[in-house]
């Protein structure tokens, strides 16, 4: 079902094809995300003028916000190799061990999903990350003893989409933490005009600004809605996109002013009409959506939650008032107005639940 979503944030293979030729390479492509960007420029200089390998780096935030991208641009910005592999691949210890006395010294080890790391693979990784040693036994029965291994200084870079799943030993072992946070519509504006222009594609300013508006505070959106458009504007529009081929594109798109699509609708309409505004638990409110809960979670919600549409609370999840009015409804008595999401929006990302 999210599959086949114009505007789901997780990569389809277009994205990936096309992702390889407008992914910034360097800290100054890489768009937004300020702070990150300015601490991460420090990091990286002060490592490479000691000599040493950067310290171990925690990258979370939603799906298409630039994780992967930032690993890659760190890497290149050390002048260093990357191994990229993710937390279920790693199957067994030796797996791990291969790929870490595989690398060169400083280069990063890039682990997607990391909060997907078998207990085991843990335990074999926190030596490693603090001492680089790791312990690995060889035979089997009483013939069986550990060996330890002297590993080159490296980086581990790890990213996931919610911090909340990671264990806290593991967590502990970052030392340099980083949150990615939606984009606003400027900086989507910035990334989708430097990709049309590495496409090849004519887009004006307001264009560009309206396709931005549209894509959920998400790069990776904002460059699919971008060709989607261009389709549309080769057809239409002699290939041309302004603000009115890029309206009437994403009116045939179903893709709404704030960038919701049927399910974000369906979402909210289903704590409206269903459970009567909430708060419903997660779980429930998956069921009755027959969606996973952890891509309620992981990619729907989020942006619904950061735009105030929808309120996180210890019994579950809210229609917010203005909920009510994006679907053209009156907001039931005792509706609360988002000012005071704010409250939950600033929770840490695991003290919900219900
Ligand atoms: N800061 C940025 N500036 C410009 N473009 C960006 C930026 N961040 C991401 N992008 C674009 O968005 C695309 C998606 O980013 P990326 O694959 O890094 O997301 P992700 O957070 O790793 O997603 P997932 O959780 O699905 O793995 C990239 O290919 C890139 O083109
Ligand atoms: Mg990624």
């Amino acid at each position: 079902m999210t599959e086949d979503r114009i505007i789901t944030a997780g990569a389809t293979r277009e994205d990936e094809a096309v992702e390889a030729s407008i992914r910034p390479k360097k800290l100054s492509e890489y768009l937004g995300q300020a702070p990150v960007r300015e601490q991460m420029q420090i990091y990286i200089e002060a490592a490479k003028a000691r000599g040493e390998a950067l310290d171990h780096v925690l990258i979370f935030g939603p799906p298409g916000l630039g994780k992967t991208t930032l690993s890659h641009v760190i890497a290149n910005e050390l002048g260093v190799g990357l191994r990229q592999t993710s937390g279920p691949v790693i199957e067994k210890a030796g797996d791990l061990a291969a790929l870490l006395t595989n690398l060169q010294p400083h280069d990063v080890l890039f682990v997607d999903e990391i909060h997907r790391l078998s207990p085991a693979i843990e335990e074999v990784l926190y030596p490693a990350m603090e001492d680089f040693q790791i312990d690995i036994m060889i035979g089997e029965g009483p013939a069986a003893r550990s060996i330890k291994l002297d590993l080159p200084p490296f980086t581990l870079i790890g990213a996931t989409t919610r911090a909340g799943l990671l264990t806290a030993p593991l967590r502990d072992r970052f030392g340099i933490v980083q949150r990615l946070e939606f984009y606003t519509p400027e900086e989507l504006t910035r990334i989708v005009r430097r990709s049309a222009s590495i496409l090849g594609i004519a887009c004006e300013a307001d264009g560009a600004a309206e396709i931005a508006n549209r894509a959920r505070g998400t790069p990776r959106i904002a460059n699919r809605l971008l060709r989607r458009v261009r389709d549309f504007a080769q057809v239409r529009a002699q290939g041309h996109i302004d603000r009115k081929v890029a309206d009437d594109a994403m009116k045939m798109l179903k893709v709404d002013p704030q960038g919701f699509d049927e399910l974000d609708r369906r979402m909210l309409r289903t704590i409206i009409d269903s459970f009567d505004g909430g708060p419903v638990g997660v779980e429930s409110l998956a069921a009755a959506l027959s969606e996973e809960r952890g891509t309620l979670e992981d990619v729907i919600e989020p942006y619904l939650i950061q735009q105030g549409y929808l309120i996180r609370t210890a019994r579950g999840r809210m229609a917010s008032a203005k909920a009510y009015r994006h679907l053209g409804l009156r907001p039931k008595t005792g509706a609360r107005e988002d000012l005071f999401a704010e409250a939950e929006r600033t929770l840490p990302d695991d003290a919900s639940e219900s």
